[in-house]
């Protein structure tokens, strides 16, 4: 079974794909792969460069994330291009692991993509989870994570689908609110009912 994981920023992921890990599971995890197409001397990283300039790079040739991040998430346009320019090599490297993985014998791959919705790549999988936190959880994890102002945190939040549209297209919801053992009982009953463990 193909199963994809997904929810919104700083819902946990990233915790719930550590739990699949533990439990045998292969993931393929869009966030990483999204990270190596971009590595230097890459196309992706070419055309990035030509389109948000020169300064986006580091001194060392590397991406300046923060620096495009601070541009994409505030602005919905220059989101536009970031995704247009990398979405399809991430989607290609995914699909490239994703058959490793079916090749090398495993019976089930997990599929850790973010944007699953947004991009509409439901196809890709036969089962979806969907992490779901309160929105207060969600702003105060991600302030606290990755160190964010109230209005850059909210920024990231509302460069995605709301909640409430991802859950109504989930084959099943993890609601990841309580503490990590609760979070942990929900991931294994899911599972186990989908006989995958
Ligand atoms: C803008 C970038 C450089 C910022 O890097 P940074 O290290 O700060 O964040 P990181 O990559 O860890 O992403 C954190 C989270 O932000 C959210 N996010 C990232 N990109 C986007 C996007 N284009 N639209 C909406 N949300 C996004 C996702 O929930 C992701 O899990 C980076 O997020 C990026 O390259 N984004 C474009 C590629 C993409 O769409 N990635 C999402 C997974 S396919
Ligand atoms: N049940 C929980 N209790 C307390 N903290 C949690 C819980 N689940 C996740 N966290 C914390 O919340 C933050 C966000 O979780 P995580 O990184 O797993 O989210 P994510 O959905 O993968 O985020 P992103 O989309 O940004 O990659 C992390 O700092 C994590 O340690």
């Amino acid at each position: 079974m193909i199963i994809g994981l997904t929810g919104s920023i700083a819902s946990g992921k990233s915790t719930v794909a550590k739990m699949m890990t533990e439990l045998g599971l292969p993931i393929v995890d869009a966030d990483i792969v999204a990270r190596d197409v971009v590595e230097p001397g890459t196309e992706t990283l070419a055309l990035i460069a030509e389109s948000f300039g020169q300064a986006i790079l580091l001194e060392d040739g590397n991406l300046n994330r923060t620096r495009l991040g601070d541009i994409i998430f505030h602005e919905p346009a220059k989101r536009k291009i970031l995704n247009d320019i990398m979405h399809p090599a991430i989607r290609k490297e995914m699909l490239r692991q994703r058959d490793a993985y079916l090749e090398a014998g495993y019976q089930h791959v997990v599929m850790d993509i973010p944007l699953l919705f947004e991009s509409k790549l439901q196809h890709f999988v036969e089962r979806i989870i969907v992490v779901s936190v309160s929105e207060e959880v969600q702003l105060r994890r991600l302030m606290e994570r990755n160190n964010l102002s109230k209005e850059d945190a909210l920024a990231r939040m509302h460069s995605q689908l709301p909640m409430s549209v991802k859950e109504k297209g989930a084959d099943a919801v993890i609601y990841n609110n309580e503490n990590i053992e609760n979070t942990e009982e929900q991931l294994r009953k899911i599972l186990s009912y989908w006989n995958v463990i």
